[in-house]
C-alpha cells in the first residue's frame, strides 16, 4: 500500500516520517478561506475533503502524462489545523498580518482554546480498464475514504503588547493555525495541554497511524 501526503507542512512530513511510515508527498494549494458563518466543524472537514479532491485531480493529471502505473492501493492523506476559541465557534487560521495576528491573541491570552487537526485518508485505484475504448486513458477512483479529528486543549498565558510584537517579529507565527507553534518560540506561551501534542502541531500521529492501519 503506497502512501501519498498531500500537504505542503514541513511539520506533517517531519511527523508522518518519525512513525518510520514510507510515503511521498504532493503539494496541494486550494482557497482556506473559511464561509461565512462556517463552523469549525464544517470548515476542517471541508478542508481536507476539499484537499483530497485536489491531490487525486493532480494524480489523475499525472497519469495522463506519466505511463507508469502507481502501484496500488494508494492512500492519499490530507490535513487541516485550526484553533477554536472557547465560544466554539470562532476559527483561528493562519494569520493574515501582524493585525490578525494580534487579534487572534487577544482572544487566546490567559486562557483555554482548543486545536484541532482533521485528518483524511482517501483510498484509490485505477478504474478497470474500459476494454472497447482500448485507448481509454486510465483515471483513478475513490475506493473508500475515512476522517477523524483530533482536539486538543491548550493553555496560554497572559500575553503582553511586547511578547506579541517580538513573536510576530521572530517570522514563526506566519504560517501556522492561530499564528503559533508550539514546537517552536511559541512553547513559552503553554503553561499546559490537554490532549496530543503531535495533533497541535499538525498531524495527530498515533490517531494517523491508526487510521492508515484500518485503511490497509
Ligand atoms: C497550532 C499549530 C499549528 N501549526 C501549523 C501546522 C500546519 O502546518 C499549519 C496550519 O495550516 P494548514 O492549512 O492546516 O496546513 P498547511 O497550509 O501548513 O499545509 P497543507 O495545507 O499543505 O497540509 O499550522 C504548527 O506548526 N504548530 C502549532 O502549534
Amino acid at each position: 500500500m503506497d502512501i501519498i501526503l498531500a500537504s505542503s507542512s514541513p511539520r506533517r512530513r517531519e511527523l508522518l516520517a518519525s512513525a518510520q511510515l514510507d510515503f511521498s508527498t504532493l503539494n496541494v494549494d486550494i482557497d482556506e478561506t473559511p464561509y461565512d458563518n462556517e463552523s469549525p466543524k464544517d470548515y476542517i472537514e471541508r478542508m481536507v475533503a476539499t484537499k483530497a479532491k485536489a491531490a487525486i485531480q493532480q494524480l489523475n493529471d499525472l497519469l495522463q502524462t506519466n505511463k507508469d502505473n502507481f502501484s496500488e492501493p494508494l492512500i492519499v492523506l490530507t490535513s487541516d489545523t485550526i484553533g477554536v476559541l472557547p465560544d466554539g465557534r470562532t476559527v483561528l487560521v493562519k494569520p493574515m498580518d501582524r493585525e490578525h495576528a494580534y487579534s487572534m491573541w487577544q482572544q487566546m491570552s490567559d486562557s483555554v482554546h482548543e486545536v484541532w487537526t482533521a485528518v483524511q485518508a482517501t483510498q484509490v485505484a485505477l478504474r478497470p480498464k474500459l476494454a472497447q475504448t482500448p485507448n481509454h486513458k486510465q483515471t483513478l477512483q475513490v475506493v473508500k475514504q475515512q476522517q477523524i479529528t483530533e482536539r486538543t486543549e491548550v493553555t496560554f498565558i497572559p500575553l503582553t503588547a511586547a511578547m506579541m510584537s517580538d513573536y510576530w517579529d521572530s517570522g514563526e507565527p506566519a504560517d501556522k493555525a492561530g499564528g503559533y507553534g508550539i514546537q517552536g518560540l511559541g512553547a513559552a506561551w503553554v503553561s499546559r495541554i490537554n490532549g496530543s501534542y503531535t495533533n497541535v502541531v499538525g498531524l495527530p500521529l498515533a490517531q494517523t497511524v491508526a487510521l492508515i492501519k484500518e485503511m490497509r
